[in-house]
């Protein structure tokens, strides 16, 4: 919909606010404290267009006291991320959030380290896409902008993908950097020719974030740590004004911000 802050001709870019390192901090010494239920209402007010949240099989962030409570009380949209296995598909068609984005997950990485291997998997994945939608949720697939690997999603049935820009964010040089965000742009232009929607995330931060914001046909981008560890010095809400505003900028879009 064309409003002052999308003018027509671009669809708006959209921030989901990823709020698992808050509820790390709250892990670190097992207080109540800080509350994740707080930071998604803050991130919400101050222009979150959804709350993302990892429910790891190891528990090391969010809690599953977190997903049910927030299932009831967010204002915009829950994307729950997950491991595919059968754990979380009876979380997930229980608690039916309105997006689940399918992880990779080991529990000795220190964060998602790459794409869901959808490719070597299809026959598990068409399954667990199919069990998703039956309860009415909308499956994203976490993948490296990899042609194979969106082909791979849009054959088991995923109407969402969401491109790793790890690598992106972990280039060393400008050249690096310039050759991961071409790789980023074929993988949207090929994901948008195959009728996906397509997302971006992972290490996005107030420096990167412009020019994957940029790239025609992104629909969103998820992004929690930067926003995070801004907010320790600059309070989580003007840490998510901001980082709406670089973004509506690197499309090329007014930034009419929440007063
Ligand atoms: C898939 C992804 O890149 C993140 O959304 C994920 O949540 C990272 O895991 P941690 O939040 O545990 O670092
Ligand atoms: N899927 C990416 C996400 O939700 C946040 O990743 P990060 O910004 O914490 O690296």
């Amino acid at each position: 919909m064309a409003t002052p802050e999308n003018p027509p001709g671009r669809a708006p870019i959209l921030l989901g606010v990823n709020i698992d390192h808050v509820a790390t901090l709250r892990e670190a010494r097992g207080t109540r404290y800080p509350e994740p239920i707080q930071a998604a209402l803050v991130a919400e007010q101050a222009g979150a267009d959804a709350i993302t949240l990892h429910l790891r099989e190891d528990r090391r962030h969010i809690q599953d006291r977190d997903v049910r409570l927030l299932r009831d009380i967010l204002q915009t949209r829950m994307n729950l991320e997950m491991a595919a296995t059968p754990e979380m598909g009876r979380i997930a068609s229980e608690i039916q959030p309105q997006d689940c984005c399918l992880v990779p997950e080991r529990r000795e990485e220190l964060t998602t380290e790459g794409g869901l291997d959808v490719a070597g998997q299809r026959r598990t994945l068409s399954d667990f896409c199919a069990l998703l939608a039956e309860a009415g949720v909308r499956v994203s697939l976490f993948i490296d902008a990899d042609p194979v690997q969106l082909d791979a999603a849009a054959e088991v049935g995923a109407p969402v993908v969401e491109i790793h820009t790890g690598h992106y964010a972990d280039a060393r040089t400008p050249e690096a950097r310039a050759a991961e965000l071409a790789r980023i742009r074929r993988a949207v232009e090929h994901g948008r020719g195959l009728g996906l929607q397509v997302n971006a995330g992972h290490g996005l931060d107030y420096h990167n974030v412009q020019a994957v914001a940029a790239l025609p046909g992104i629909s969103e981008l998820n992004i929690g740590h930067s926003i995070i560890a801004r907010a320790v010095f600059s309070g989580l809400a003007d840490a998510v004004r901001e980082m709406k505003a670089v973004m509506l900028r690197g499309a090329g879009l007014p930034c009419m911000l929440t007063p």
